[in-house]
């Protein structure tokens, strides 16, 4: 398994927003569930951002993180500057190019990230993320506010390229294995399923 999490808890802000997860991730997975139940949180604490005070976090291989605000990944420069950084020498110029052409944005590649729509920003922090070239990657609602053309090509270059994939999201992905989050506890399987019923998240 490539994430496997053991009765993980982690307190923010004096109050615990985890609350004893327990899960293994392979292959293409989405975490949904109500604003505030702990998906971010969660996403944080697999990429080693967060430390649980209890429990136990294995990610075998690379991780990489695409954060809901796409803004954060910019610094100065070029998307593809800006790509190059977050690849931390594990992408060549020509390999950030051809993922920008498979992701869809190969024209802005020269342009400063500052510039550009919520869409395009958005596919930018998506190819900041893809750039480390990670086992696992890690996308904080990668879908929102993108047209739904879009939605397919994340979703298929995402899995093409990361042996792993976790997106939090409002938008329920067919085939991907639901996880689901509510009020600092995650639910698998068939608990999963009906917990996303419940919410009007599936019918
Ligand atoms: N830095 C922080 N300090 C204190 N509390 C925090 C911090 N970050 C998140 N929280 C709290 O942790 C809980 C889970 O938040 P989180 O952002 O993970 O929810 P979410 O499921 O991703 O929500 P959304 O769907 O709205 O993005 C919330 O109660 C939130 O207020």
């Amino acid at each position: 398994m490539a994430v496997v999490l053991r009765d993980v808890w982690v307190k923010l802000g004096g109050r615990e927003v985890i609350r004893g997860a327990t899960a293994e991730f392979n292959g293409q997975n989405q975490l949904v569930g109500p604003n505030g139940s702990g998906k971010t949180v969660l996403l944080y604490t697999i990429a080693g951002l967060v430390k649980p005070f209890r429990g136990e976090v294995k990610v075998s291989g690379t991780a990489s993180i695409m954060f809901q605000d796409p803004d954060l990944h910019f610094f100065a420069g070029t998307v593809l500057e800006n790509a190059l950084v977050w690849s931390g020498g594990r992408s060549t110029e020509a390999e950030v190019a051809k993922l920008a052409n498979d992701i869809g944005i190969g024209d802005v590649l020269h342009r400063s990230p500052f510039e550009l729509n919520w869409g395009h920003r958005k596919l930018a922090a998506f190819l900041c993320a893809l750039a480390k070239k990670p086992d696992v990657l890690l996308l904080d609602e990668p879908l929102e506010g993108l047209s739904p053309r879009f939605h397919i090509r994340v979703l298929t270059v995402a899995a093409e390229h990361s042996k792993t994939v976790i997106i939090a999201t409002h938008m329920v992905v067919g085939r991907w294995k639901l996880y689901f989050v509510e009020d600092g506890r995650l639910y698998v399987g068939e608990e999963a399923k009906a917990k996303a019923v419940e919410h009007g998240y599936l019918q």
